[in-house]
């Protein structure tokens, strides 16, 4: 536990930790969110130890990212609505197993269904100082609410679903202090996009971020969501804004947020979640407000960001850094631009509204109050707007926004991730560019070959209108707006708030007849006993394994590059996946393969001689692994045959994920890792890593090349081939302690007339599943 003076993020830490062990500690998760992609493995792990969801009061299931986004007017079901195979077997398989294991699910046919990072904070169930997951690398945005809320791979999601905790490592604190005031017209997304172009993709790796300041306490919940969203583009675990009287106010009479004496207990406590005077922060960066403008990305990683007034930057002007430079000619390559031109003069052939980032009702009124009474440009061959929720969709129809994209040319779409992503049929195709309010631009990200400017919603609407990438100052001035008001002149209908659209979706006492099979019976607040409950069968803390990691000797291939992110590892169409298993075939897929004939690429150090049969990478750069939760990126490397990777550093997810498939990523500073360890590689020779004496050896000559520690624990679990469910389930009594704890200390965060029973899709008398579908 911190002591002295404390940050957000250590107060919220310290009040979930169920044990604590030389510097891991086994935490509890208050919430946990659950989609299609990351979930199959987990549920079936359950099923084959014979467990059960620990908590199915705090889980909430939804599909999101393999469903198309077109019209539900003829919605029946899952099965007949989508018709690529591997995406409709996930979804359904969802289905199948909250049925399976009595968990609430928002599916297609309920007006609460959406992105999951959507849905949470509009029915409340995403509150202050709890600790949230989900098996998606952008659960950091609940961090909005002073949540502690990151993202877990696969194993993990099944850790949290067995014992409603996770096992942690305390991260670094860093706080990002926004000075001043954000100027007219430029957003959160301007923000945080400038933010990651000052302390890069890497800046917040091993952090939580805390955004603090005068500039961050005036954003709206919806602003401040999309830039706790961005966090781990960053880099960082989670990024977290402390609570104030705007969370409150965003909160009260949201479905699942307490009512009544549980409302104002809960306000208390959480009026001190606020980091002390005097807390020590690891990082303390200070960015001015002021100094933000209009921002956008260039390249194919989120630190490409610049002014939207600069140029594209040209690779003769890094001479001196030559990673930088080959990193830029390979984007500028993909990118088909040309050095300095002014990123203006980028033409644009789509633009897509939506994502986790920007998809919510401000930034739909931000992108209507742009659009309203102009067309988009002939040039712009498809312009789509992308409601985060069902919810929104309703309350942006309920004030006439559809009508104005419609009318402006736009497709007014159903909700979930679409072309964020590409796993459904909204994707780019080859070489087009788009304009895009989400979060990823890298290379393939919203379909092969395809090309992404990431930008705010109000900017990506400018460019749809002018046929490329403008200054939103330089179009409001020529609209005669004025850019301080120009995002909120769409009026709003003052009787229908998007809380209280969200409210009348859901009616607790209607709930209550509804005939959908409870599990069992919560029992009252203080009870003792403990309140998670579920039909599936009974928890078991049989140990399954994995495979035991000591010593391994292999050939290692040389991989000279940067911030490697999962989706090059492996690219969304692999993951639409029911199992763990026979992802070696997508590893690298659009390196390691020509796009049109499928053929391999003889560049690439995998289809080359002896590093075929690499059982080792080494990578020369920092951040590998970064962006996405996919715990398909290990699978792919482990199914390939490569155990260890070693780097100078790793995306934090990644790293973790790695660890529970019995894989090594082996942190090695990068000057050892370029004098020493690279030159083996290059050489075709075989390596040595060896966990028991925690050493890298060339394995001919068997010298030292490297000496490194690995976390006790996880060395412990790797060298014993140890289950972490098995090991935590045997923790039995002191999470039982700690739901005494929760339930006493707590209370709002508990079951009964808090948080709804569980409920399983179209069994709820009152809720419009077919709305005006
Ligand atoms: C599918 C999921 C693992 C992934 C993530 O973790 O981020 C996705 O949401 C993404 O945005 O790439
Ligand atoms: S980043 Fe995109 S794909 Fe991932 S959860 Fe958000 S909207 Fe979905």
């Amino acid at each position: 536990m911190a002591s002295g003076p404390r940050t957000l993020y250590d107060k919220i830490f310290d009040d979930h930790v169920v044990k604590a062990d030389n510097g891991t500690y086994v935490l509890y998760i208050d919430r946990h969110l659950v989609h299609e992609v990351t979930s199959p493995q987990a549920f079936e792990g359950l099923t084959n130890a014979g467990r059960k969801v620990r908590r199915v009061d705090c889980t909430l299931a939804t599909v999101d990212h393999n469903i198309p986004t077109t019209s539900r007017k003829t919605y029946k079901n899952l099965s007949t609505f989508i018709d690529q195979d591997d995406s409709r077997l996930q979804c359904t398989t969802l289905e199948e197993n909250v049925k399976k294991f009595g968990l609430r699910f928002f599916g297609l046919d309920d007006a609460r269904q959406g992105i999951v990072h959507v849905i949470g904070p509009e029915q409340g169930f995403t509150l202050p100082g709890t600790t949230i997951v989900c098996g998606d690398s952008h659960t950091s945005t609940h961090g909005a609410f002073g949540a502690l809320a990151f993202g877990i791979g696969t194993s993990e999601v099944e850790h949290v679903l067995a014992t409603q905790t996770i096992i942690q490592n305390k991260s670094k604190n860093m706080r990002i202090y926004v000075s001043g005031k954000l100027r007219p017209g430029i957003t959160s997304k301007d923000l945080i996009l400038h933010i990651i172009g000052q302390i890069g993709t890497a800046g917040g790796t091993g952090c939580v971020i805390e955004f603090a300041g005068e500039a961050i306490e005036e954003l709206s919940m919806d602003a401040r969501m999309s830039m706790c969203n961005m966090s781990i583009e960053g880099g960082a675990r989670a990024g977290m804004i402390a609570p104030d009287a705007t969370t409150f106010a965003y909160l009260k009479g949201r479905p699942l947020a307490p009512k009544g004496e549980l409302w104002n207990q809960a306000v208390k406590y959480w009026k001190t979640l606020k980091s002390d005077d005097g807390a020590k922060f690891d990082i303390d960066i200070t960015i001015k407000g002021e100094d933000v403008v209009p921002t956008v990305t260039w390249g194919t990683s989120p630190q490409d960001a610049l002014p939207v007034t600069s140029k594209v930057p040209d690779p003769a002007d890094y001479a001196h850094d030559q990673d930088k430079q080959a990193a830029i000619t390979r984007s500028l390559d993909y990118m088909g631009l040309k050095a300095n031109m002014a990123i203006q003069d980028i033409v644009i052939d789509k633009v897509f509204v939506g994502s986790c980032t920007n998809a919510r009702i401000e930034d739909l009124r931000a992108a209507a109050n742009v659009v309203k009474g102009k067309r988009i440009a002939g040039n712009v061959k498809r312009a789509m707007i992308v409601p985060g929720s069902g919810l929104v969709k309703l309350q942006a129809e309920h004030e006439g926004l559809d009508k104005v994209f419609i009318d402006a040319g736009f497709e007014w779409r159903e909700a979930g991730c679409s072309m964020c992503l590409g796993m459904n049929p909204d994707i780019l195709s080859p070489q087009e560019r788009c304009a895009s309010t989400s979060n990823r631009n890298f290379e393939g990200r919203q379909g092969a070959g395809g090309r992404t400017h990431l930008m705010s919603p109000a900017m990506a609407a400018a460019a749809a209108i002018t046929g490329h990438i403008t200054d939103i100052r330089e179009y409001y001035k020529d609209e005669n707006k004025d850019p301080a008001t120009a995002a909120i002149e769409i009026s709003v209908p003052s009787s229908a708030s998007a809380s209280e659209v969200a409210e009348s979706e859901y009616d607790e006492s209607e709930a209550d007849e509804d005939d959908t099979p409870v599990p069992a019976a919560e029992p009252a607040a203080g009870s003792g006993e403990s309140s998670g409950s579920s039909n599936a069968p009974a928890a078991s803390s049989v140990s399954t394994g994995i495979p035991k990691f000591t010593v391994l000797t292999g050939i290692a291939a040389p991989l000279e590059r940067s911030n490697v992110d999962t989706d090059a590892i492996i690219p969304k169409q692999f993951l639409k996946t029911i199992k763990r298993t026979g992802l070696s075939a997508g590893l690298f897929y659009a390196e390691r393969f020509d796009p049109v004939t499928g053929k391999e690429k003889p560049g690439f150090v995998l289809n080359q001689g002896v590093y075929r049969q690499a059982r080792i990478m080494v990578v020369s750069g920092p951040n590998f692994g970064c962006g996405s939760s996919r715990e398909h990126a290990p699978w792919a490397l482990a199914d390939f045959g490569i155990k260890c990777v070693i780097a100078p550093s790793f995306g934090d997810i990644f790293f973790t994920n790695s660890f529970k498939n019995g894989m090594l990523p082996l942190v090695i500073a990068q000057e050892t890792i370029i004098s020493k360890i690279l030159p083996v590689a290059q050489a075709g020779k075989p390596l040595t890593v060896d966990l028991v004496s925690q050493q890298v050896r060339d394995a001919e000559t068997d010298a030292v090349l490297a000496t490194f520690t690995v976390d006790e624990f996880r060395r412990h679990c790797l060298i014993n081939g140890l289950d972490e469910i098995g090991l935590t389930l045997q923790s039995e009594a002191a999470i039982q302690k700690y739901e005494h704890y929760r339930r006493t200390t707590l209370p709002w965060l508990e079951g009964g007339s808090t948080l709804v029973r569980p409920i399983i899709q179209g069994k709820i008398p009152g809720v419009p599943h077919a709305v005006e579908w």
